[in-house]
């Protein structure tokens, strides 16, 4: 069979550090885990016109539907591994910013595999509903062998609490979020029996000990990017929904919670969905190459 080189237009955004190539879902790509695994490579993948950081966190296929009040953008996450992720709370803040500047609006309902999720925009804030955290064993999912909710128990020398905010967390609250070393504790448990569908494992310490409503500093290892990353949106709600469950914190205001990237505001509900706000960056456009069958 024939194959054709066919070039494709990119838009490239960051949320808070958190990094995504975004393509028309129209595009003609025949193998989108291929596409995401070159382009997305820290080493190698895309290279930045203003010496910024190679490659990105995953590769964000957007399909908007403008025909709908608000418009609808159906979004898929592939990530760097080739996975498909159900959610991404950073990647619907660059999805309603792309939305924003393809056609003008302010307010859009993106489709994601965890669900429809509502996006709003305000000056430099973006807002998504991020659906109610969920600590519930088939929810997260946790191993059969399970029972109930996990909740700071022991996981690979890690005290976790499991909940999942469109995808799995495993948070782990510590003194100081920089006194461990994440890349060598997070593969165990990302990995762990009691996750059968994986999990991110974030951790989370106070930013004030004195005060826990003062919000909590964040580092994620990421499943699928399977390494760390500037920031992680649904990392930064399962944040707050695992401190409020723990006790931690009692408040359903606005919670700050800043990964290294940036700073985010969280609202956890006692009941009903979360929403996570913060500011989104346009970086640069290009064109990427893909091989597609000829005739
Ligand atoms: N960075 C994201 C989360 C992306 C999905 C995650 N890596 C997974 O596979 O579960 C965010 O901002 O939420």
């Amino acid at each position: 069979m024939r194959t054709l080189q066919h070039a494709i237009s990119f838009k490239k955004y960051h949320g808070t550090g958190n990094d995504f190539l975004i393509i028309d879902a129209a595009e003609p790509v025949p193998d989108r885990g291929a596409l995401a695994g070159k382009y997305c490579d820290r080493e190698t993948g895309i290279d930045s016109p203003d010496g910024g950081r190679r490659g990105a966190d995953g590769v964000l296929f957007l399909g908007l539907e403008d025909r709908f009040t608000p418009p609808r953008i159906v979004m898929t996450l592939v990530q760097p591994d080739g996975s498909v992720a159900a959610m991404c709370g950073n990647g619907a803040r660059c999805t309603a910013a792309w939305g924003h500047d393809q056609i003008g609006a302010d307010e859009f309902m993106i489709d994601t595999q965890a669900g429809t999720r509502h996006a709003q925009i305000e000056d430099e804030t973006i807002t998504i509903e991020m659906g109610e955290p969920a600590f519930d064993p088939s929810r997260v999912p946790l191993s059969t062998e399970y029972n109930g909710p996990l909740i700071e128990d022991d996981v690979e020398g890690l005290t976790v609490t499991a909940v999942n905010t469109g995808v799995p967390h495993a948070v782990a609250f510590v003194a100081d979020v920089d006194d461990v070393d994440l890349t060598a504790v997070a593969p165990a448990v990302r990995h762990a029996d009691v996750f059968p569908r994986g999990a991110n494992v974030t951790l989370a310490s106070p930013i004030d000990s004195d005060d826990p409503t003062a919000g909590f500093r964040q580092r994620t290892f990421e499943r699928g990017v399977e390494g760390e990353t500037r920031s992680c949106g649904t990392g930064a709600v399962a944040v707050v929904a695992a401190a409020k469950r723990t006790g931690r914190i009692e408040t359903a205001d606005p919670v700050t919670v800043t990964p290294p990237g940036g700073t985010l505001e969280i609202v956890v509900p006692d009941r009903g969905p979360a929403t996570l706000a913060g500011p989104v960056a346009h970086e640069f456009d290009g064109e990427l190459s893909v091989v597609v069958p000829g005739e």
